[in-house]
């Protein structure tokens, strides 16, 4: 066997115990061989990684993003959703080139592997540019083409459904299996109805999943309730868009009926606490969705609105909000935090991860622990939700690969990623005017 030992670190479990063990990796499957109290010096270990003084845990899994949106950070602030995605960020993208596409994707992924995340959902366009960043870079995402219909002609918008449907055939699987795809309609009220019933029965035929914005603001609800005389979720359901392979952004505005309706689908939910702050979505019933049995998983939406990538930022603010929302400091726990973040987000989307034990896929952040902040240590799983930052984490691994050891990004050229996607920004915002 061709191992990769993780050595004398604590490990965080699936149950949410913490133990002193190593993490035996088979390089060639990419999936954890051993977990266990000095379990690496029963194997001839290839490669270590050191990780002393170190939390090892599964790698964070960002469940709803929009990962080239990172050339747009700080391009339009503190504006609605409405008017934000209307009057700035859609003109925007509207100047967007495919390389610009695959520049900020690395920006996002760096960005991504320096805080502990393996995994991620993506919602864009030019998608073959995506799969190609994620190819090269070593990590899992599910990807998808997302749709906008609403003020395009028939030929525009049956042309981006088709799209998002041809990408979603074609990329299933790439990168050695790293990359799963989805059919993505933007939103229920950003896809006209007709074009979402049969791009849905269509996605059934071929066993793609669904992934779309849902209940994000009020303004995405009046407007099906006043024309259908039905709850949003309810609508998407008569369209069959609520299986258990789809998961849904945002889900603030979900009455007790609709979260009722998500439990009995298993559709997943997935969290974006900051991007629903900032652009004052409001706050979802988190506490809420996870005592009716909704799987909930977390995001950080796309940087536009967040405005970075880190999980443990998101994590975080998952807690906090879901506390202030249910007027209860004991709702969204830390254990429940952490657990969505990783587990959560990972049953989300589909993909494998979130739990490191044998058999797993070695998906894995090393913490390290030796930090100001992080002292002391009374308890880890509350470090982990609450005092924890991305820029803790020394090492990330995924399906067995080294992404980023001791803080040096290993499979993409940091540098030039940063500078090339600065230089196309700035490029980008000039033909955007
Ligand atoms: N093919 C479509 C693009 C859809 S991609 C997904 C879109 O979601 C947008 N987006 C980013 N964050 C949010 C959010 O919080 N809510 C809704 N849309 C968002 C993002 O800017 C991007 O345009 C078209 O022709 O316009
Ligand atoms: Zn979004």
């Amino acid at each position: 066997m061709n191992t990769l030992c993780i050595i004398g670190g604590r490990v965080l479990r699936p149950d949410c115990r913490v133990e002193p063990a190593d993490v035996v990796v088979d390089r060639d499957s990419g999936n954890v061989a051993d977990v266990g109290e000095n379990a690496a010096a029963d194997y001839d270990a290839d490669e270590t990684l050191d990780a002393e003084g170190c939390v090892v845990m599964p790698g964070l899994v960002n469940a709803h993003t929009h990962v080239a949106m990172t050339l747009l950070r700080g391009y339009a602030d503190d504006k609605p959703l409405g008017s934000w995605l209307r009057e700035d960020i859609w003109p925007a993208e509207a100047a967007l080139e495919a390389d610009d596409v695959r520049a900020g994707t690395e920006l996002g992924i760096v960005e991504m592997i320096r805080s502990g995340t393996t995994a991620f959902a993506d919602m864009y366009f030019e998608v073959p540019k995506v799969v190609a960043a994620v190819e090269e870079s070593g990590v899992r995402a599910r990807l998808g083409h997302g749709v906008v219909t609403v003020a395009k002609d028939d030929e525009d918008a049956a042309a981006d459904v088709e799209e998002s449907l041809s990408v979603a055939r074609e990329f299933d699987g790439a990168a050695d299996g790293r990359v799963r795809t989805a059919f993505m309609p933007h939103s229920l009220t950003t896809v006209g109805e007709d074009f979402l019933r049969e791009a849905t029965a269509t996605a059934r035929e071929d066993g793609i999943p669904l992934h779309f914005h849902a209940n994000e603001t009020t303004d995405e609800v009046s407007p099906i309730v006043d024309d259908y005389e039905k709850r949003p979720l309810s609508y998407a359901d008569d369209l069959g868009m609520l299986t258990e392979d789809d998961f849904v952004a945002h889900g603030v505005h979900v009455d007790t009926e609709e979260i009722e309706l998500l439990a009995a689908r298993g559709t997943s939910v997935v969290h974006c606490p900051a991007s629903n702050m900032k652009l004052a979505s409001g706050i979802a019933p988190v506490q809420e969705m996870l005592d009716a049995g909704v799987n909930v998983g977390i995001g950080t939406d796309g940087a536009a609105s967040n405005n970075d990538l880190d999980v443990f930022d998101e994590l975080r603010d998952a807690a906090m909000l879901g506390k202030l929302g249910a007027d209860d400091a004991s709702a969204v726990p830390a254990e429940a935090a952490v657990t969505a973040a990783t587990a959560g987000s990972a049953d989300a989307i589909g993909l494998p991860g979130g739990r490191i034990k044998t058999g797993a896929p070695a998906d894995i952040a090393v913490v390290d622990f030796d930090a100001a902040h992080l002292a002391p240590a009374h308890d880890v799983v509350s470090h982990l939700a609450y005092a924890v930052r991305g820029s803790d984490v020394r090492h990330t691994v995924c399906d067995g690969q080294v992404l980023m050891e001791d803080g040096a990004v290993l499979t993409l050229d940091e540098k030039r990623v940063v500078e090339e996607a600065r230089e196309r920004a700035d490029a980008l915002a000039e033909r955007a005017g």
